[in-house]
């Protein structure tokens, strides 16, 4: 797998960012680069929009896997590339693009060259929403393909190319979606006593918010609430009936995940005796916490630093959330963090990660699975 192919892999997904489940043109494009492999030791099959691809070992003993996401994110493009998103309000802000064309190089090296164990890839749907990794996990699909451990990374905006970055244990958080409704009465803005004002109840419901992770969460530990979206209103000078919140919980304790939907729900009825007005509360997607296996981790941190094209750093756990967490409560393995070398933070509109990543991933991965 040259450099070249895999750039234009990259490219070519890039211009195709799909949400989650609906990743259409993205499922025909990969499947349209595994049915050109060498087909010899191949069998690969679908599972909604995603792709499940086995490669026979030469003497196997166990089954490897390996799994990249594949979603794209509601955010408009605004990178400044060469070859920018054509699904307009959609983009690969997260890395994706790269995942998928890290694991499609991979399992080139795989099909050119055979490996001594079984490799299953996974090509998984959905990972920023509403999460592919726990249907995936329950289908018939992927149980008869079971892997016996498991690996993925992610691009890291912060590290430099070459960087391959995780540690034992907890890598990423649990994770809660947040979708909250107010629904009051409306009304002319010159008439506000005759209202209950969603926009003013909105605001001091966010507001409210920031107290739990300041006052209700010990110190030495972590959580976030993070608003991503207020809706309310349809003209300036019209008082609110609704208003619509959303946002994401992160918490390393499903302690801390209890007490902060506990909080929530309890300020949201503090909401509702204020404003005279009705609340609900749906939680949306939740992720389990990203935790690797320790003896796994400790065998890719070793070939990772005897590895010539790979700088290995022992990395802090992070606030992101990731559905590969559901692989790893089941199956031993670890995630790690490929650097990429971007100014611009995962989910920013000007992501550019760099392309030169993605050899260092298919040299450093093709040799660890076979090595394995
Ligand atoms: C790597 C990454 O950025 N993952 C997402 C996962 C989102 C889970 C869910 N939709 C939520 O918002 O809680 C992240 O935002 O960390």
């Amino acid at each position: 797998m040259t450099s070249a192919d895999l750039t234009k892999f990259r490219r070519d997904l890039h211009r195709i960012p799909e949400p989650g489940f609906q990743e259409f043109k993205t499922q025909q494009y990969l499947l349209d680069v595994i049915r050109a492999l060498p087909q010899e030791h191949l069998s690969y099959k679908t599972w909604e929009t995603g792709i499940l691809v086995r490669i026979e070992g030469s003497a196997p003993e166990k089954t490897v896997g390996y799994r990249t996401d594949m979603d794209g994110l509601p955010v408009p493009e605004q990178s400044g590339l060469e070859f920018p998103s054509e699904h307009e309000g959609m983009m690969h802000a997260c890395g994706h693009d790269m995942h998928m064309s890290i694991a499609l190089g991979i399992l080139q090296n795989l099909a050119d060259n055979r490996p001594v164990q079984n490799v299953v890839m996974l090509f998984q749907p959905a990972e920023e929403g509403p999460g592919g990794a726990e249907p995936m996990l329950r289908s018939e699909e992927f149980k008869t393909w079971k892997p016996d451990e498991i690996y993925a990374l992610h691009i890291a905006p912060e590290h430099p190319v070459g960087t391959i970055a995780t540690k034992p244990g907890v890598l990423f958080a649990n994770t809660s979606e947040l979708f909250i409704n107010l629904r009051g009465k409306g009304g002319h803005a010159a008439r506000p006593h005759q209202t209950e004002d969603m926009v003013v109840a909105a605001s001091h419901f966010v507001t409210q918010l920031q107290s739990i992770v300041a006052r209700n969460i010990d110190p030495l530990d972590s959580a976030v609430v993070t608003i991503g979206t207020i809706e309310a209103g349809t003209k300036q000078n019209i008082i609110a009936e609704s208003a619509r919140v959303e946002g994401t919980i992160r918490t390393f304790s499903m302690d801390n995940m209890k007490l902060i939907k506990e909080r929530i729900t309890g300020m949201l009825k503090g909401v509702e005796a204020s404003f005279h007005c009705e609340t609900d509360v749906d939680w949306g997607a939740n992720y389990c916490q990203v935790y690797n296996d320790e003896t796994k981790t400790a065998e890719l941190a070793s070939a990772a630093e005897s590895h010539g094209q790979v700088d290995f750093v022992e990395s802090r756990e992070a606030m992101t959330g990731e559905d590969f967490g559901y692989f790893l409560r089941d199956i031993p393995g670890t995630m790690v963090w490929l650097g990429v070398d971007t100014p611009y933070g995962l989910h920013d509109n000007r992501i550019s990660p760099s392309e030169k990543a993605m050899d260092t991933a298919v040299e450093f991965f093709t040799d660890f699975l076979h090595s394995r």
